[in-house]
């Protein structure tokens, strides 16, 4: 399996997809801000700090928001390694070791393979460093879709909005999910 040819290269940082993005948008106060990277071969390095507004017991991150990070850096690497749209089917994560508030989530997936409109990837999660200790694990399926999953399911008028912003800003470069 190869990138797509016009994916980003080894060490390229990755924009934020959509600026709503609960994972990566930057207008989401709560949200999880997620960094992502290009890394070698089929690899995308992401980071994730955990705030209070993470929290599922006192201090400590809520397992649904860490499975939400993998998600996103999981969806990250498909879309743009392989610059096709494609939506989450299955999301399976193991929960090693709590990951505190204050904690950066240093996460390195990779796509594992493509079957038709599958594609599997597989990540892990470690903690504050990229060879710290394991906290999470993931592995997710993804499908391929068309963009009218999007305009079928979504809303219309803020794509419309979002794609406008993106004409005028062609260096973000946008042809996988919104
Ligand atoms: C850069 C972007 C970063 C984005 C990160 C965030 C990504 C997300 O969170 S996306 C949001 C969450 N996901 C969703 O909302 C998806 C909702 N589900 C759907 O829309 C549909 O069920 C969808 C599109 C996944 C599949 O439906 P459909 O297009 O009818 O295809 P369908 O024929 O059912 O499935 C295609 C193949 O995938 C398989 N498949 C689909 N879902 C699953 C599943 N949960 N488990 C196992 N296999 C599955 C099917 O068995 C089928 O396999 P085969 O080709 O071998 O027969």
């Amino acid at each position: 399996m190869e990138p797509h040819p016009d994916a980003p290269g080894p060490g390229s940082k990755l924009p934020q997809h959509y600026e709503q993005c609960f994972g990566c948008g930057d207008e989401v106060d709560a949200g999880l801000h997620i960094r992502s990277a290009v890394g070698d071969g089929m690899v995308v390095h992401s980071t994730f700090t955990v705030t209070e507004a993470h929290q599922g017991a006192p201090g400590l991150a809520h397992g649904g928001l860490l499975a939400c990070a993998f998600d996103e850096a999981l969806g990250s690497t498909v879309g743009n390694l392989l610059r096709r749209p494609a939506v989450t089917g299955k999301l399976e994560t193991d929960f090693r070791r709590p990951v505190p508030v204050g904690s950066t989530l240093h996460i390195a997936a990779k796509l594992d393979g493509v079957a038709g409109r599958k594609i599997y990837a597989s990540a892990e999660g470690r903690l504050d460093a990229d060879d710290g200790p394991v906290a999470v694990r993931a592995r997710g399926l993804f499908v391929s879709v068309d963009f009218t999953h999007f305009t079928t399911h979504g809303d219309v008028n803020a794509l419309e909005k979002f794609r406008a912003a993106r004409k005028a800003r062609p260096e973000k470069d946008w042809d996988i999910n919104p």
